[in-house]
């Protein structure tokens, strides 16, 4: 039958595991062997995408965000080609020039007219033993300070690539080994990412308004994306809701992860709940957020589009305020701190992730230095230098980690050398559609 061709399922390429990996939305990830790789027993995580009812403008049955991450995943594979080339690694060996903190691809197939299920498939590099940050349990200190590092130098890389991942939060973010000890970060599902070939992926009818909207994961929902909700009844109609910038976004929702893994809250119980994923509820968060940051004087209010009236019971926001109440739920570190002020406050006032990765909480910190260095091997230099300082003495590196997978989870393997890669060129079969994306409420 035609759809055997390129059917993970049917086709007899992929030996697939029983129990799934994972599940999302959208998809189901599988541990699987690919016959076709030039090593027949490694293993991949294979995305196994739900096909959808045929989309009425394009006929197609890929799902919109599931073409958009593939289409992130090309810019990203292109990105990995030209950087090859610049740093002398031979042509054909790109993965080696990955990014180490974004999960590899090595293959996909979108049959975008099928309804077969197996027809629309992702083949990654199968994280081992992932665990996601949500689910670790008593990250140290300074495993804490590693974690929001890496994640730094992961949204720097994407930024400067013109890339917002979109969906940052602690089920999107996975650790699977470790640098010398220490845990090492890998973003996963680019579904809600924001690039170069985004409008492609949704189609005509949304290109004017882009992937706009209250969208993403609760607990991760940004003041920017939320306020239209309380200020207009229709507020994707609303000519006053503007435009936000995503990659200022990813900073924000990295900021919340930060909190999380320092203090051990959740976003959606403990820090930014959100009742139900309604236009009211979602109207009634806008609330708690901006009670968090602060609502914008009058200079930010109109950067935003903020309306002058909205919150006028909430004080305007400051960064000792945001301090003071990061305090109370359970920050400690003043360096952190500092950090964190300038993450989790309203866009105007956010850093980028390459300025925070040179804040001094973490540059005039030798014990870092593996991470560095790691880093530094891998072909992706810091933008900044770390010190060695004479007084006081460098911190000692802590012990075996400390990171405990839960219960529902398989350890962690340990992995000290950096990760490498041999070639894998897959045939694909791109037929990427024309759709219409709605994400938002
Ligand atoms: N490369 C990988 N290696 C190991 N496990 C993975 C890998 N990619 C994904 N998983 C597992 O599968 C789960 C679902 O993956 P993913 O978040 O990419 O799916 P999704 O359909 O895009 O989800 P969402 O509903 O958040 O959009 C993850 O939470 C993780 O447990």
């Amino acid at each position: 039958m035609a759809f055997k061709g390129h059917n993970a399922l049917a086709s007899g390429r992929f030996d697939i595991a029983a129990r799934p990996l994972g599940t999302g939305s959208h998809s189901t990830v599988f541990k699987a062997k690919d016959k076709a790789y030039t090593d027949p027993s490694r293993s991949f995580a294979l995305k196994i995408y739900d096909p959808q009812r045929p989309d009425e403008a394009a006929g197609s049955t890929v799902h919109p965000s599931n073409n958009n991450e593939m289409l992130a995943f090309d810019l990203l594979q292109s990105i990995a080609e030209t950087k090859t080339i610049a740093s002398g690694i031979p042509p054909g060996f790109y993965r080696r020039a990955w990014h180490p903190n974004v999960v590899r691809r090595y293959g996909h197939h979108m049959a975008s007219k099928s309804t077969w299920h197996g027809d629309q498939w992702l083949l990654l590099e199968l994280l081992e033993g992932a665990q996601s940050l949500g689910r670790c349990s008593k990250v140290s200190a300074f495993e804490a300070k590693a974690v929001l590092y890496e994640l730094l130098r992961m949204l720097a890389f994407l930024h400067q690539n013109d890339i917002a991942h979109g969906d940052i939060s602690s089920e999107n973010l996975v650790v699977c080994r470790k640098i010398e000890g220490l845990p090492l970060l890998n973003a996963i599902d680019f579904g809600l990412s924001v690039h170069a070939k985004t409008q492609q992926a949704m189609g005509a009818a949304e290109s004017e308004r882009g992937l706009q909207g209250a969208r993403g994961t609760p607990g991760y929902f940004t003041p920017e994306m939320t306020w239209p909700y309380a200020a207009h009844s229709d507020p994707k109609g609303s000519p006053m809701f503007q435009r936000y910038d995503e990659r200022k976004g990813d900073i924000f929702q990295a900021g919340v992860v930060a909190v999380e893994v320092a203090t051990g809250k959740n976003a959606a119980k403990d820090l930014f709940p959100l009742a139900r994923v309604t236009k009211q509820g979602v109207a009634q968060l806008s609330r708690q957020l901006f009670t968090f940051t602060g609502r914008p004087g009058n200079e930010e209010a109109a950067a935003m589009g903020f309306p002058q009236g909205l919150f006028s019971d909430i004080e305007v926001s400051s960064a000792d305020g945001i301090k003071a109440k990061l305090r109370r739920w359970g920050v400690g570190d003043e360096g952190l701190l500092d950090v964190l002020s300038k993450m989790v406050c309203l866009p105007g006032s956010r850093h980028t992730a390459e300025e925070l990765s040179m804040h001094p909480y973490f540059t005039h910190d030798a014990a870092l230095q593996p991470v560095v260095k790691a880093y530094i091997d891998w072909g992706f230099p810091p933008p900044h230098t770390i010190p060695t300082p004479t007084v006081p003495a460098p911190l000692p590196l802590p012990q075996p980690t400390h990171i405990t997978p839960t219960a529902t989870n398989s350890s962690m393997a340990s992995l000290g050398s950096p990760p490498t890669d041999d070639e894998h060129m897959m045939e694909v079969d791109e037929e990427a559609d024309m759709m219409v994306i709605d994400h938002s409420l």
